[in-house]
């Protein structure tokens, strides 16, 4: 008999989640039936959006926390995937699944050496947003000046990474001089800032006095607002997430807009959910592969250990001490 750790929402998150939000139930698993596997975590990914589930009455009090996990089959009555396969599903926050309907999970991308726990970042989920959002959204072309923000984040880090390949001149920021420090030295962004302690705007100007002809959006509200007079005429905004609304309570902070700003300078901005490109994942992880392998995007992970910590992990997206894509390590 096998038992398995899983997470539910106890109580709908009010603000910031807390670790109280949660609880860890422990299940005892039935034997396999014909078709079935049982899949054991081995790394289990947080994201922003899990947050973004209760404010839209996706995810009630009581319900199993969601979300994706790279797993390795431990018993098998199906064919199709052996003892030892490794797969990547939406298995949620837990650690040992049945699965019968084999439809959820499926085999890693192609990954040579790489550690398998990168599936869930760069050549995952958070990676091929970067890489969908950037090059289909935005299309940047080179010497165009991108700004993105969270950009020592999983989606933000890899974002400002491409851009450079493109041959762009990348302007980034993030919540605190270690990430500066990351995304300026290491990752090689022109221009990097710590948007808590400058004045937005005025670091903006000094960084493209021409204007922006692209922004990857990962935060929205005054963010956003304050770019648009920084955009240039026809720039393009892609519009990935909005940190800066997921934990806000009650009504969602109205303005203001520079509604004005956003018409005569021709702004193109255009929402889009990474699932939109899913038939072209397979080249782009292929690309992501070649171009990490070639130490031309560089990644980190911010790992946490234990099924456990999960909660810990999940709220470090929201207290901006994450670097990088956060992992826990089943
Ligand atoms: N559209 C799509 O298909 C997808 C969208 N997303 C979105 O991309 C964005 C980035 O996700 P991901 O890379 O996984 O997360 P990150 O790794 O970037 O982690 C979140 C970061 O957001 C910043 N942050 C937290 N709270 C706030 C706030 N109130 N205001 C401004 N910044 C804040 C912090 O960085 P800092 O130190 O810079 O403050 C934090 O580290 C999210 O908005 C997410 O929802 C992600 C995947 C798919
Ligand atoms: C729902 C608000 C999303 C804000 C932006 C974001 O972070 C989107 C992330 C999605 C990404 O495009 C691929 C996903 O899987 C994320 C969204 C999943 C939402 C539904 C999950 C429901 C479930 O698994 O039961």
């Amino acid at each position: 008999m096998v038992r398995s750790k899983a997470w539910i929402l106890e109580t709908p998150f009010h603000g910031i989640p807390k670790e109280d939000d949660f609880k860890l139930l422990k299940e005892d698993l039935n034997d396999l039936k014909d078709g079935e596997v049982l899949c054991e975590a081995l790394y289990l990914s947080v994201d922003p959006y899990m947050r973004s589930l209760v404010s839209l009455g996706m995810l009630k009090a009581g319900s199993p926390m969601v979300g994706d996990q790279v797993a390795i089959i431990t018993e098998s009555k199906s064919r199709d995937y052996p003892v030892g396969t490794n797969v990547i599903g939406r298995l949620g926050w837990r650690s040992h699944t049945i699965v019968s309907d084999l439809t959820h999970i499926k085999l890693l991308p192609p990954m040579d050496d790489l550690p398998l726990s990168l599936a869930l970042g760069p050549m995952g989920m958070t990676g091929m947003t970067a890489y969908f959002g950037l090059l289909e959204i935005l299309d940047p072309k080179p010497g165009e000046t991108v700004l993105v923000n969270s950009g020592a984040g999983a989606v933000g880090s890899i974002v400002g990474q491409i851009a450079k390949i493109k041959g762009c001149r990348v302007v980034a920021c993030a919540g605190s001089e270690d990430k500066c420090k990351w995304i300026k030295e290491d990752l090689g962004f022109d221009v990097v800032f710590n948007y808590k302690t400058v004045d937005l705007g005025e670091a903006l100007s000094e960084a493209a006095p021409d204007g922006i002809e692209c922004f990857f959006d990962n935060v929205a509200g005054d963010f956003m607002s304050t770019v648009f007079p920084h955009m240039k005429l026809y720039g393009r905004i892609a519009c990935c997430g909005t940190m800066s609304t997921y934990n806000a309570v009650g009504p969602q902070p109205s303005g203001p807009h520079p509604y004005m700003t956003i018409v005569f300078k021709q702004l193109r901005l255009e929402g889009f959910m990474v699932r939109r490109w899913w038939g072209k994942w397979s080249p782009a992880q292929v690309e992501m592969l070649q171009w990490i392998k070639e130490g031309k995007i560089k990644y980190k992970e911010c790992l946490f250990h234990g099924i456990e910590t999960m909660p810990k992990g999940f709220i470090s997206l929201f207290e901006g001490s994450n670097f990088g894509k956060v992992i826990i390590k089943a």
